[in-house]
């Protein structure tokens, strides 16, 4: 495991279920604690990459829709009613403690065209290196995966590995990956470290994610492969109590931590 004091740029995904209330309305308290830790974290020394989701959902409660949209433009629409909505509110709380935001969107494919992609890496680096917070989602206007498949994970992980982060923080709506989806299963177990994904922790993540997220624990697996394969950790921590990025700093037991390869292993 990376030494917590030598963790110095992360990554931090938050969830559509973290961020909003069952009806779509964002939830603004769990969004100000949020933003007072993570500007805390900063303040700490470290560097700080934010991948949002939520544009959907807080579209859909900006907008007092009755029924979720179904066709795709109605989707691309309504995301992009909420993220402009998402952006004005981070940007808002984290002014108070006199931090910058940086609004990063995205679409999956930059990773295949090099130009792209370094024009990405430039920016991300260059908004680092001027002490800003970038906030990534994907461009739902100009991509229809992630709404498609929900799968906001697989970005962070992209994201963690285009900015060579030290680690990526999943905040989910749960305190973890269990032994069988806790929703439908009381005797779930936690699991706390995961050295290796194999087939067992697969089928334990098989099921359905929640109403306002999308991926479910499947999607948070297959960005744990894809950061780890490239020497990153992760862990997925429960984003209802922003704490929990204090004590996972702190060194104390929390969450499921995947572990990278690392050259030492
Ligand atoms: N083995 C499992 N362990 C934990 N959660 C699981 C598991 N299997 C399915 N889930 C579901 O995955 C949900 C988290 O994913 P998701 O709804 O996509 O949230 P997010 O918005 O954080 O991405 C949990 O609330 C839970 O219902
Ligand atoms: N770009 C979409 C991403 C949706 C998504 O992946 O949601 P989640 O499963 O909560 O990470 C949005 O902001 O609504």
């Amino acid at each position: 495991m990376n030494k917590v004091e030598q963790i110095k740029r992360i990554v931090v995904k938050i969830g559509s279920s973290t961020l909003t209330h069952e009806s779509g309305m964002l939830n603004i308290r769990r969004v100000e604690q949020l933003v007072k830790v993570l500007a805390d974290i900063k303040n700490s020394g470290r560097e700080l990459v934010m991948v949002s989701s939520g544009a959907g959902a807080v579209g859909f409660g900006k907008l007092g829709m009755k029924e979720k949209p179904r066709d795709m433009p109605s989707k691309q629409a309504v995301a992009a009613v909420g993220q402009c909505e998402l952006m004005y509110t981070y940007d808002k709380m984290f002014s108070e403690f006199n931090h910058t935001t940086a609004q990063i969107l995205l679409t999956r494919d930059v990773v295949d065209n090099a130009d792209r992609k370094r024009n990405v890496q430039n920016t991300f680096r260059r908004l680092l290196e001027m002490g800003a917070i970038p906030i990534v989602n994907e461009n739902d206007t100009v991509s229809t995966e992630e709404i498609e498949f929900g799968d906001n994970d697989a970005l962070s992980a992209m994201v963690a590995v285009m900015t060579e982060a030290d680690l990526l923080i999943v905040l989910s709506d749960i305190d973890g990956l269990y032994d069988s989806n806790p929703k439908t299963n009381p005797d779930a177990k936690l699991i706390e470290y995961v050295e290796e994904i194999t087939d067992e922790i697969v089928l334990a993540a098989a099921g359905a994610g929640s109403n306002r997220g999308t991926g479910g624990m499947i999607t948070k697996l297959h960005a744990a492969q894809y950061a780890g394969e490239h020497g990153i950790d992760m862990v997925i921590l429960n984003g209802a109590n922003p704490n929990n990025l204090y004590d996972f700093l702190d060194g104390k037991k929390v969450g499921t931590y995947f572990r990278g390869k690392h050259s030492d292993t």
